[in-house]
């Protein structure tokens, strides 16, 4: 049951009961409406809707379409589904009067108030106004002059191919202020970096690799390093290359304080919100080369906006001074589970369960939330085999080959808690294993081939880094399979880090494994969208099994994510 305000009456109490709307929403509409005297239902309605898009991850709320888009926003974690009541929702046209006549509500040329209306979208004004920075700067940078004249791109790296796709996107971050590479996972994205770099070597340019993580940031320093030996270039997260101080909105460098540097690498573009990317822009000069990477299908910042979609969608960042080229070949996993990965983005159901009925590498396995996981024999098998495997390294005292193997198969879940919830499906496995291994799965002890989860970050881990507890003589040591290299830590030191026996699709970002045994969230879940099931087949590179029903499967291929943005 949904947690009812008690001040909440008619209208917007309908609207909580149906979990419409959240306390939180209720709350803050409800404050802002008497601060600005605002006392008709249906445009706290419209105020309460407003800010649980934003809660959700859109930057507006499109009065004209929210009748139709907007479902309920289920508080659980457990993939239980509360009821659809029916709503009397606002008729639109006098909606859309009443909330722009509102003294809560300031027009686009207007003074400042909490909201703002542009056309039928309704704004919190403080991200309204973002957006508006943010599109200033995009055009901006899209009249921007070309930097560089060159014809072809540079030859590839040494013992890799030639590929059309990557060449134009080599050639157009040589030439243009920005450049924008979207592609999925394995589609070579780091590679054509360490490519740039490489062409670009004569000028000793200074260069910033980042991203909005710690350990991405990690990943894409290592990853250039190692296609780029000798080279020195350290990664970081946007917001220390930013100097944003914590729990502020400021930021060090801006329009009168360019960062000092002639290219800004930043990847898993996807993840960066409106509001970090809109000081991004603003603090890129007109003579750095920007190249944004990225996936745009992939699941997006948990904060407002879906920046690297729109501005693939819209068309946002064109030439003279900017160019989107996406790379649609994946090297990395195989071509099966590429096929199955192009049928959920293209929404077509019928083929992607086609795929997974008759495909080697592609299995589906009925689940319906009742019964144990390990009964599952396709996930005892896999799960096993791997825990045997990271189990053997890690009693011989090898955490390199041990981390290897825990990358051989992951259990990825939509939902935390609950029968298809991370905690269920990872504690059934565990306790599986831990009769077929000896020493193994003693939970609250580390143990050998123990797998974890870092969940918090420091000068040795990131937020997201997996680990292995390894023996060594005598001792235990956590091996941490950082972005950037391995880190040898006392298990008794990593307080914040959880059991790895599954994680959620969520956290899985970034990584790929060999296998992944994917939980789907039930029919009617909110978390049931094609991002989440494209982001999650897209971890693997030669087997992916999926659990759930068909007609939950079928839900997820055809709900794209709503964000709703001006953009
Ligand atoms: N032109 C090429 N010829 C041969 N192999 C390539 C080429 N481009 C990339 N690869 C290989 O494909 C794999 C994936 O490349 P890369 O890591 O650059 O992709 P990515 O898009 O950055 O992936 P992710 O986002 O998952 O890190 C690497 O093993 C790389 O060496």
């Amino acid at each position: 049951m949904n947690e009812i305000p008690i001040a909440a009456t008619g209208l917007l109490r309908s609207f909580c009961e149906a979990a419409m709307l959240h306390p939180v929403d209720f709350h803050l509409a409800r404050r802002l409406s008497q601060l600005c005297g605002e006392s008709d239902p249906e445009v706290q309605l419209a105020l309460a809707l407003a800010t649980r898009e934003l809660r959700l991850g859109s930057v507006c709320l499109d009065l004209d379409t929210a009748a139709t888009d907007l479902t309920p926003d289920s508080d659980s974690d457990d993939g239980s589904v509360e009821p659809a009541a029916p709503l009397a929702w606002p008729d639109p046209e006098r909606w859309l009067s009443s909330v722009a006549a509102s003294p809560a509500v300031a027009q686009p040329g207007g003074d400042s108030r909490p909201f703002r209306l542009d056309g039928s979208l309704l704004y919190l004004d403080r991200y309204w106004r973002q957006e508006r920075r943010l599109a200033d700067q995009l055009d901006h940078r899209t009249g921007l002059a070309p930097l560089g004249d060159r014809r072809t791109a540079p030859q590839p790296l040494p013992g890799l191919d030639a590929d059309p796709q990557q060449d134009e996107a080599v050639l157009a971050a040589l030439n243009l202020p920005t450049t924008v590479i979207t592609g999925g996972p394995g589609t070579g994205k780091t590679t054509i970096v360490a490519r740039i770099l490489a062409a670009l070597a004569d000028e000793s340019p200074r260069v910033a690799l980042a991203a909005p993580t710690g350990r991405a940031a990690g990943q894409l320093e290592s990853s250039v390093g190692q296609l780029l030996p000798g080279s020195e270039f350290r990664g970081q997260t946007l917001h220390r290359l930013l100097g944003a101080r914590p729990r502020s909105h400021h930021v060090d460098y801006g329009p009168n304080n360019p960062l000092p540097y002639d290219v800004v690498v930043v990847d898993e573009t996807s993840m960066v919100s409106l509001e970090l990317m809109a000081d991004l822009l603003s603090a890129i000069g007109d003579e750095t080369r920007l190249i944004l990477l990225g996936d745009p299908h992939q699941l997006r910042s948990v904060e407002a906006g879906a920046v690297l979609a729109d501005i693939e969608r819209a068309g946002l960042l064109r030439e003279p001074g900017a160019r989107v080229v996406r790379l649609r070949r994946n090297r990395r996993s195989n071509l099966e589970i590429g096929a199955l990965a192009e049928a959920v983005l293209a929404g077509d159901a019928s083929a992607a369960l086609d795929h997974l009925d008759s495909l080697e590498s592609l299995n589906f396995v009925a689940f319906s939330g009742a019964g144990d996981p390990w009964a599952l024999p396709s996930l005892a098998d896999d799960a096993l085999a791997a825990a045997a495997e990271v189990q053997s390294h890690a009693l011989r005292g090898d955490g390199v080959a041990a981390n290897r193997a825990l990358r051989r198969h992951r259990i990825l879940a939509g939902h935390r808690e609950g029968p298809y919830g991370v905690g269920h499906w990872g504690a059934s496995v565990r306790r599986g294993i831990a009769q077929k291994l000896d020493g193994y799965g003693h939970d609250t002890h580390p143990y050998p081939g123990q797998p974890l989860l870092i969940l918090a970050n420091s000068d040795l881990f990131s937020n997201g880094d997996t680990a292995v507890v390894v023996r060594e003589g005598t001792r235990l040591t956590a091996h941490v399979d950082s972005g950037s290299g391995p880190r040898l830590i006392d298990p008794a030191l990593l307080d914040d880090a959880t059991d790895l026996h599954a994680m959620t699709i969520h956290k899985s970002q970034g990584s790929q494994f060999s296998a992944v045994s994917v939980v789907l969230p039930p029919q009617g879940s909110p978390l049931l969208t094609r991002e989440l099931l494209y982001t999650a087949v897209t971890r693997a590179r030669d087997k992916v099994t999926i659990y759930g029903t068909r007609e939950a499967f079928a839900d997820a291929v055809a709900t794209p994510v709503r964000r709703a943005s001006g953009l």
